[in-house]
């Protein structure tokens, strides 16, 4: 089985800091940023006949219709090639809810839901500075206290609903901006960790499928693979280093063996985390038996995780 994509939400009241938190983030730490306010707002001036509708639905702060923002939202994720999203403004109604569960559920992970707390006056000062120069027909008093109202009956349900999933990560939004991204991304830290152990999954997947593109296609162009065959680190970028580097420590990649990744250990630092593990190849009637501890560097850009570099040790047992 391949990736599957990795989601997280990032919920708050309206001038919360999601826009600003979503677009650091998304540079720092390599996630692709969909905001479904913004997707709304492009397909609101594309000309599309859905237009003065949703001219209606931003003025007033109403949440619109599921089939039209999440229609939004998995067209922006398909276009954008990742595989790791913070999806902002999403889900913010019970209707966006049963939509997402309803069309994503089984395509995607929701490894979080990140939530930025702000009280009503500060919102209300952001919005108003905001209203002098983004030109956004809803960013004035009026709108923002029926936006807010919207948030607080409809959005926070949800939010209460993934506190019971035991998903949410608060975070103080009314601090300055460094700070509250220092804070934000501490509280992703479980979430990219998640993100992490599933691409090391998909990718060993791979290997043991003996697919080489789709394990090519989870690494750095610059990627390396070093310790299995004793001598210097080979590349490991195209399907046929990935074959190459298959053949000499074959007996790792037993094909189709089932295996466990035991002992983990994972460090993340900014976008780019270390993951060591032994790696038992449990292999039954199906095949051999092999243990092998293994390092791999992983590198968050593009909106994906890339393998830079893999370094195996020597196998430690092995049966014929
Ligand atoms: N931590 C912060 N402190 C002060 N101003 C902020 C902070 N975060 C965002 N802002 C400002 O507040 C306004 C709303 O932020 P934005 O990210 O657009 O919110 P949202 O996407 O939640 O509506 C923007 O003008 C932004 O520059
Ligand atoms: N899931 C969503 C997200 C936003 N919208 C609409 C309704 C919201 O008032 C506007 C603006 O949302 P956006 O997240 O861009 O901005 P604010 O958080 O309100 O500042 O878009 C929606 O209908 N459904």
């Amino acid at each position: 089985m391949g990736l599957k994509p990795n989601v997280v939400f990032v919920l708050g009241g309206p001038g919360s800091g999601k826009g600003t938190q979503c677009e650091r983030l998304s540079r720092e730490l390599g996630y692709v940023h969909l905001s479904a306010g913004e997707l709304l707002r492009q397909a609101r001036e594309s000309g599309s006949e859905e237009g003065a509708l949703l001219d209606e639905y931003l003025r007033e702060g109403r949440i619109v219709p599921v089939e039209l923002s999440l229609g939004l939202l998995r067209k922006a994720m398909i276009a954008s090639g990742g595989t790791r999203f913070l999806i902002d403004g999403f889900p913010r109604n019970q209707d966006n809810l049963d939509g997402w569960e309803r069309i994503m559920g089984k395509e995607a992970d929701v490894t979080c839901v990140l939530f930025l707390e702000c009280p009503e006056s500060v919102l209300e000062a952001r919005l108003l500075h905001r209203g002098l120069s983004s030109g956004r027909s809803d960013d004035n008093l009026e709108s923002a206290r029926k936006r807010f109202r919207t948030y607080v009956e409809t959005t926070l349900p949800v939010v209460e609903h993934f506190q019971s999933c035991g998903l949410v990560r608060r975070v103080d939004g009314s601090q300055d901006m460094d700070t509250v991204f220092a804070n934000t991304c501490a509280a992703l830290s479980d979430a990219m960790e998640r993100e992490v152990m599933a691409a090391t999954r998909a990718q060993i997947e791979a290997a043991t499928d003996n697919d080489t593109a789709a394990y090519a296609a989870m690494c750095c162009d610059d990627a390396t693979g070093a310790g299995c065959t004793g001598s210097a680190a080979i590349a490991l970028k195209t399907p046929a280093d990935v074959e190459t580097w298959g053949s000499k420590g074959a007996s790792a990649n037993a094909a189709g063996t089932p295996f466990e990744l035991l002992n983990p250990r994972m460090q993340i630092m900014g976008n780019v985390a270390l993951l060591s593990y032994l790696r038992q190849n449990g292999g039954g009637d199906a095949g051999r038996e092999a243990a092998v501890e293994e390092t791999r560097v992983w590198l968050g850009k593009g909106g994906r995780w890339r393998l830079k570099h893999l370094h195996c040790s020597a196998i430690k047992s092995a049966q014929p």
